[in-house]
């Protein structure tokens, strides 16, 4: 699959009361072609549920499921996987998940965890956050320049993340970002059919 485009992130607070399967629908209807499911609870067997359920619907929409943090729920479903620094490592999980599996590597602004996780086997390498971020202010800055640096250093699609709206894509689109990884500005809305509005525009920019 190619990895490129708009890159949704499902955040549970903000989908809670029936919200993750409609709007994740609508995201992947509108044109989201990774969907990362992304749930801090320790419930193992709600996220088993909602993950398998996210899963089929990928499926159904031609799209790529990417599991956060959790190597063993990706494992169970055979779905991509997230990890952050400190999540585990990616040499590990690129060892059991097998060469096909789509897995991705949280480098902040460094590019030095960029080059560490290319080594370590990593499908695409995300950097960011490169706005201001609703979901997650304290998560190190990133600067625009970085992504000069990284298109021109690595060969791996580059994600961009935090902040990201309709506003702010279009630059990170022109330094060289493959894909737009977006919570709030995706998910933060009224209604299903607004979510695959916004969708459908995050993805017209990479036409
Ligand atoms: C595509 C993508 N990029 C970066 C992150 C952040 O991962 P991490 O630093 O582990 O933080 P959490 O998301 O786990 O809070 C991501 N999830 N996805
Ligand atoms: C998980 C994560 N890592 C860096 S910023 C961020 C949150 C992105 O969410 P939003 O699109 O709402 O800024
Ligand atoms: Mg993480």
């Amino acid at each position: 699959m190619t990895l490129r485009g708009l890159y949704a992130i499902t955040d549970t607070p903000l989908l809670a009361g029936g919200k993750l399967l409609p709007y994740a629908e609508a995201a992947l209807r509108g044109g989201a072609r990774l969907l990362q499911y992304r749930d801090k609870s320790g419930d193992d067997a709600r996220r088993f549920d909602e993950a398998q359920a996210l899963a089929e619907l990928c499926r159904h929409q031609d799209a790529m499921l990417i599991i956060n943090d959790d190597l063993e729920l990706a494992a169970r479903l055979g779905v991509g996987l997230h990890l952050g620094q400190g999540d585990g490592s990616l040499a590990a999980a690129r060892a059991r998940l097998g060469g096909d599996c789509v897995l991705g590597g949280t480098c902040h602004a460094q590019l030095e965890l960029a080059e560490r996780a290319v080594a370590e086997g990593a499908s695409y390498i995300a950097f960011g956050r490169f706005f201001n971020s609703n979901t997650k202010p304290g998560a190190p800055a990133a600067t625009v320049e970085l992504l000069d640096q990284a298109r021109a250093r690595f060969d791996r699609p580059i994600v961009a993340i935090g902040g990201v709206s309709l506003d702010t894509a279009p630059g990170l689109i022109a330094r060289g970002a493959s894909m737009v990884a977006v919570i709030h500005a995706l998910f933060a809305a009224d209604s299903a059919s607004e979510v695959e509005d916004r969708a459908r525009a995050f993805a017209a920019l990479f036409d």
